[in-house]
């Protein structure tokens, strides 16, 4: 059980979260990691090691200290790195180049030349000027690398509108008008700087159905037969992105196998009757590997109850720790981790104490009654948290701590004040 309640106290990986608040202060990320190498292990056992030439590259995006580059790297993991930043944190550990893949629609030329110079594995090209660039960086250096092109398959998801990426009006990838990807294919094909290898979607996040997922793999199908008709080339891989859903509250979670099985029975039987050799095929998830890994520990502070209308039990953190309910009106569930076991006796909203109105976690929720100085612990905080904090209201970006079975360690320490003074400079 990495959750579970002992003596009225959360746990968690086997860890006392009201301890741990103490040892290390508040607020505060937890990070189980026997919940990351569990979800590893399933992918693992699903497609890894069920089908032959398959990579999960962890998008780093969803949560990217050091520690976790070193879990994917021991694991056996490729990583999806978006930045110079992401890609740089995997160059500090030595993580393997050739299981690094780059995504991003505005790769700046020096994120582009780093990641050539360190020779990782796959530039995913997301826009018809990058094939350029990439091939003057690589023409400069004397250097190949291996790219795909992400496409916008058209396809629409159910999912909030913010992390929905494969419909056509999105700034992602290269939509699939004739005119415009067969062009782009033949030019890549035919460059002495690139060896092009295949097509990548990802029709976006926290999707629960397959749906959408298997639409575009259909639609990237038929294009993988257009160009062996037109051009006469057959791809060598594969790319079928992330966004696989996880529960933040009362979703209903779906095994990955729910995604891979009904994909890969499809991709295996269009390329036997197709009669070519079954491309390499990747996954991209971020967030079902970290998310429900995650909780997230504060101390209660001022309560306010407005009679008739309101009680907003304030934290010590807020939209800076997790923005997700403020931008996406994300839902999440919490427990006051010292009194996990206690009964609801009223409604209340917990909020941060950020200088927004819409700094609000998590609104109505039942609990019993809350005092100041008590833990309050929200769950599956632990994808798109820590990587998409902020110092608003110059709030320091709090620790994070990797649990495994009783064990805990600091893997990011608390931003001190000074550390957000020290890019300042006061002019003379
Ligand atoms: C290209 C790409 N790959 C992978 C991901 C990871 O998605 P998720 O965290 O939903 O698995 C994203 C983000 O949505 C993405 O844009
Ligand atoms: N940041 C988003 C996910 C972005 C996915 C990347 N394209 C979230 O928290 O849900």
């Amino acid at each position: 059980m990495i959750k579970e309640v002992k003596n009225g106290v959360l746990y968690f990986d086997g860890c006392n979260t009201v301890e741990l608040a103490k040892e290390y202060g508040t607020p505060l990320y937890l990070m189980s990691e026997s919940d990351i190498v569990g979800q590893f292990t399933q992918l693992k056992d699903c497609f890894l090691s069920k089908y032959t030439n398959t990579r999960v590259a962890y998008a780093a995006k969803a949560f990217s200290p050091m520690a976790m580059f070193a879990i994917c790297q021991r694991e056996g993991m490729c990583i999806d790195v978006v930045s110079g930043g992401e890609l740089y944190t995997a160059m500090k550990i030595g993580f393997p180049a050739e299981r690094i893949e780059f995504n991003g629609n505005n790769k700046l030329p020096c994120e582009l030349e780093a990641a050539i110079d360190y020779g990782i594995g796959r530039i995913i090209i997301d826009g018809l000027q990058e094939l350029a660039l990439i091939e003057r960086i690589c023409r400069e250096k004397g250097k190949k690398v291996q790219v795909l092109y992400r496409v916008t398959p058209g396809v629409k998801s159910d999912s909030h509108d913010y992390i929905v990426t494969g419909k056509k009006d999105s700034k992602f990838g290269i939509p699939l008008d004739e005119d415009v990807i067969f062009p782009a294919v033949e030019a890549a094909i035919a460059s002495d700087y690139v060896d092009f290898l295949g097509f990548h979607f990802h029709v976006g996040s926290q999707l629960h159905d397959n749906g959408s997922h298997l639409q575009a793999l259909d639609i990237i199908l038929n294009l993988v037969k257009q160009v062996k008709e037109h051009l006469g080339y057959d791809v060598t891989e594969l790319n079928l992105g992330g966004g696989f859903g996880v529960v933040y509250t009362d979703e209903n979670r779906k095994p990955y196998s729910y995604f891979m099985t009904p994909m890969m029975e499809k991709i295996e039987g269009f390329f036997t009757d197709l009669g070519v050799v079954r491309p390499a095929i990747v996954i991209e998830p971020g967030r079902s590997i970290v998310a429900e890994a995650g909780i997230s520990l504060y101390t209660i502070g001022s309560i306010k109850d407005i009679r008739g209308v309101r009680k907003y039990v304030s934290v010590d953190g807020g939209m800076t720790d997790n923005i997700r309910p403020a931008l996406y009106q994300a839902q999440y569930r919490g427990v006051i981790a010292n009194k996990a076991d206690a009964e609801p006796t009223e409604t209340v909203t917990i909020c941060g104490k950020c200088c927004e109105s819409g700094d609000v976690l998590i609104r109505d929720i039942g609990l019993p009654e809350a005092e100041a100085g008590d833990t309050f612990a929200i769950f599956s905080t632990g994808a798109y948290g820590l990587t998409m904090a902020s110092n608003y209201n110059k709030n320091p970006i709090p620790a994070v701590v990797l649990l495994k079975e009783g064990s805990h360690k600091l893997i990011v320490r608390r931003q001190s004040y000074e550390d957000m003074l020290a890019c300042e400079v006061l002019p003379e």
